[in-house]
C-alpha cells in the first residue's frame, strides 16, 4: 500500500482556500473584472440611502433644484445598480462555468492516471462525488455565494461608514446594542458547524457509494434472492444523512436568533431617532437615511450569516475536492520518464505486496519470464496470481522488491510507455456501452478500423465478428451485456493485438466457457503468440496442459514452518537477487 495516499472522509478545511485560489489563479482578470462590477453595484445600492435622505431635505427646504438633483441622482445610482448587478453576474456565471469545467477535466485526468490502487481503494461512489457533486457546489459558490458574500460584505462596510458620518451617536448605540450579540451568535453557530457540515458531506458521499454500489450488485442481490439488502444497506446511509442534515438544519437555525436582535434593534433606533429628532439634535433626512441604511445593514448581516451556513457546505466540498487532487497530484509528481526496449526478460525480484497494511499477499516473489516464454501462472484461489500479474504489468506497484522488463525498473517507466509493451487482458475486460468498434478502438494508439480489421483477421477472428449483427458495428449492449465472459476476453485479445505488444499476460476467464467460445480463445491466444512472451493465468485443465512450463503460486499468503514468512515465487533458476533487496523466493517449476 505503499504507493497510494488515500482520500479522507472528512478532509481539514484548512488547506482547501489555498487549493481553491490556485485553481482559481489562471482565470485571476475575469473574476478580477467580475469583482470590480460586484463592488461598484453594492456601492450603487449603499448610495441610495443618503440621495433619498438628500431629497427629503430638500422637500422640507422647499429647494426644487434640489429636489430635481436628487431625484436624478436616485435615478442613476438605481439604474447604476441593476446594470452593474446584472453584469458582474453574468461575467461571474461565466467565469465559474469556465473554472469548473476545468477542474472537471483535470479531476478526470487525474483519476485517469492515478495508480490502480487508489482507485481500487475508495468506493466508486466517493469518487464520483468528489468529482462531481464538490464540483457542482464549487461552481454554486463562485456564481451565487462569491458575488453575494463580496456584495453583502461591502454593503456592512460602506453602510457601516454612512451610519458613522450621519450620526456617530445612534452608531454608537447601534454598535453596543447589536455587534456584542451579533458576534455571541455567530460564535455559537460556528462552535457546532465545524463538526455538523463536514459529517453532512460524508454521510452523502457515504450514500451515494452505497448506492452506486448497489445498483451495480443489483442482478447479484436479486438472484441470491436479496433484494432487501440492497434496501437496507441504502436505509441505513439513508438514515445517517437524515440524521447528519438534521444536525446541520440544527446548527443554522441558531442563526435566526439575528431576526430577533434585528427586530429589538430596530425598535430602539426608531424610539432613538423620532427622540433626537423632536429634541432638534437630528433633521428629518438623517433619520431618514439612518433608518433606510440600518435596513441595509441588517439585510447584510442577515444575508452574511445565512451565507456563513452555506459557505460551510462550500469550504468542506471544496476540502474534499482539494484531497482528491492532493493525493492524485502527489502520484503524479512521482511520474517517471525512462522507455522500455521492444523485447527483453521481464522479472519479479523479492515482490512483496499487500492490499492492506501488515497483511501481504506476495511476499518475496521472484521469478524470471525470458524473452518468447510460454509459462502458466497457476495456484489455488486467492493465493495472488491476479495480483502477480498486475504487478508484472506495472499497474500496482511493489511495496519491497522489483519488477523489471528488460532491466529497466518500471516504477521508473511512465505508465503509457509500459502499456505498449506488457499487455494485461484482465480476467473480467471492461466493455463500455456502445459498438464493438468502440471497444476495440479504446485500445493504447487510436487504431482506425483497417487495423481493427486485420488484428481480428489475425487472430482468426472474422468469422466471429461477421456472425454478430452489425459486424464491429455490433452493439455490446449496455457495458457488454450481450457479450459472454469468454467473448469479452476476445475484445481484451483484439485490442491487445492492437497494441501489438512483446509481453501478453491473460488472466483467463474461470466462468465455464461455451466450447466454441473457448476453441476461438485458444486459436486466438495460439496466434498471438509469435516472438511474444505469454504469461496465462490459467484455470483451465486444457490451458495448463498446452503450456510447457508453469510457474505455481503456493497459497501466496502462508507456507506452515518457513519463517520468513510466506513464499509464493516460483523461479526457474533460484538465487538472482538485485542489490538492497531482500531474496525470499522459493523454486518450484514444472515442466511437462
Ligand atoms: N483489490 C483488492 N483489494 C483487497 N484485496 C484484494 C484485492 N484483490 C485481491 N485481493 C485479495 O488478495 C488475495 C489474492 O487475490 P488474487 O486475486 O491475486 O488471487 P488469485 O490467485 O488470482 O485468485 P483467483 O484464482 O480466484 O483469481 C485474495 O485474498 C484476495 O481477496
Amino acid at each position: 500500500m505503499a504507493e497510494v495516499r488515500l482520500l479522507a472522509d472528512e478532509p481539514d478545511v484548512r488547506g482547501a482556500a489555498r487549493c481553491a485560489l490556485r485553481h482559481l489563479r489562471p482565470h485571476r482578470r475575469i473574476l478580477v473584472l467580475a469583482i470590480m462590477g460586484t463592488i461598484a453595484s453594492t456601492a450603487s445600492l449603499v448610495a441610495i440611502a443618503p440621495v433619498v435622505g438628500r431629497g427629503v431635505d430638500a422637500v422640507l427646504a422647499h429647494d426644487r433644484t434640489a429636489l430635481w438633483v436628487s431625484v436624478a441622482l436616485l435615478v442613476v445610482v438605481v439604474l447604476a445598480r441593476l446594470l452593474l448587478l446584472r453584469w458582474s453576474e453574468v461575467v461571474l456565471a461565466r467565469a465559474g462555468e469556465r473554472i469548473v469545467h476545468d477542474l472537471r477535466d483535470l479531476v478526470v485526468e487525474r483519476l485517469a492516471s492515478a495508480p490502480l490502487r487508489f482507485v481500487e481503494a475508495h468506493r466508486t461512489g466517493d469518487l464520483l462525488r468528489r468529482a462531481t457533486g464538490e464540483i457542482a457546489d464549487l461552481s454554486l459558490f463562485i456564481r451565487e455565494q462569491l458575488p453575494n458574500l463580496l456584495g453583502l460584505a461591502l454593503t456592512v462596510v460602506l453602510t457601516t461608514a454612512v451610519l458613522i458620518v450621519y450620526s456617530p451617536l445612534l452608531s454608537l448605540v447601534l454598535v453596543l446594542l447589536f455587534l456584542p450579540a451579533a458576534v455571541g451568535v455567530i460564535r455559537w453557530f460556528n462552535a457546532s458547524a465545524k463538526v455538523v457540515f463536514g459529517r453532512q458531506a460524508a454521510a452523502d458521499a457515504a450514500m451515494t457509494a452505497t448506492f452506486t454500489e448497489t445498483l451495480a450488485a443489483g442482478e447479484a442481490l436479486v438472484v441470491a434472492g436479496r433484494p432487501g439488502e440492497w434496501v437496507n444497506r441504502f436505509r441505513r446511509d439513508n438514515d445517517e444523512l437524515l440524521r447528519a442534515s438534521n444536525a446541520t438544519v440544527g446548527a443554522q437555525n441558531r442563526l435566526e436568533l439575528f431576526n430577533l436582535l434585528e427586530g429589538l434593534a430596530t425598535a430602539v433606533l426608531l424610539l432613538l431617532s423620532v427622540w433626537l429628532a423632536r429634541a432638534g439634535h437630528l433633521g428629518v433626512g438623517t433619520v431618514v437615511v439612518f433608518v433606510l441604511a440600518t435596513r441595509n445593514l441588517f439585510d447584510g448581516m442577515m444575508g452574511l450569516s445565512r451565507l456563513v451556513g452555506e459557505l460551510q457546505t462550500a469550504k468542506v466540498g471544496l476540502a474534499r475536492l482539494a484531497d482528491l487532487l492532493g493525493a492524485t497530484e502527489a502520484a503524479q509528481t512521482a511520474a517517471a520518464r525512462a522507455v522500455l526496449p521492444s523485447r527483453g526478460e521481464l522479472v519479479a525480484n523479492g515482490v512483496r505486496f499487500g492490499y492492506a497494511e501488515g497483511d501481504d499477499v506476495l511476499r518475496g516473489v521472484s521469478v524470471r519470464f525470458p524473452a518468447g516464454d510460454r509459462a502458466g501462472l497457476v495456484g489455488s484461489t486467492g493465493s495472488g496470481k491476479t495480483t502477480l500479474a498486475k504487478l508484472l504489468c506495472g499497474l500496482y506497484q511493489p511495496d519491497a522488491g522489483l519488477v523489471t522488463f528488460g532491466g529497466v525498473d518500471l516504477r521508473t517507466v511512465p505508465a503509457a510507455e509500459i502499456r505498449r509493451r506488457i499487455v494485461l487482458v484482465p480476467q473480467q475486460v471492461h466493455i463500455i456501452t456502445g459498438t464493438l468498434a468502440e471497444n476495440l478502438a479504446l485500445a493504447p494508439g487510436e487504431p482506425d478500423r483497417a487495423a481493427m480489421e486485420r488484428a481480428v483477421e489475425a487472430l482468426g477472428l472474422t468469422e466471429w465478428v461477421a456472425g454478430l449483427s452489425g459486424g464491429l458495428d455490433a452493439s455490446v449492449g449496455s457495458r457488454g451485456e450481450l457479450l459472454s465472459a469468454g467473448e469479452r476476453q476476445l475484445v481484451g485479445l483484439v485490442r491487445a493485438a492492437l497494441v501489438d505488444p512483446p509481453v501478453l499476460l491473460l488472466d483467463e476467464a474461470t466462468a465455464d466457457l461455451d466450447p466454441a467460445v473457448a476453441r476461438r480463445l485458444e486459436t486466438a491466444v495460439e496466434r498471438i503468440r509469435p516472438g511474444r512472451t505469454l504469461i496465462v493465468i490459467a484455470h483451465r485443465q486444457s490451458t495448463i496442459d498446452r503450456l510447457p512450463r508453469r510457474v505455481r503460486l503456493a497459497s501466496g499468503l502462508i507456507v506452515a514452518g518457513d519463517v520468513a514468512g510466506v513464499v509464493a515465487g516460483v523461479v526457474d533458476e533460484p538465487g538472482f537477487s538485485v542489490p538492497g533487496q531482500p531474496q525470499n523466493g522459493h523454486v518450484t517449476t514444472d515442466r511437462s
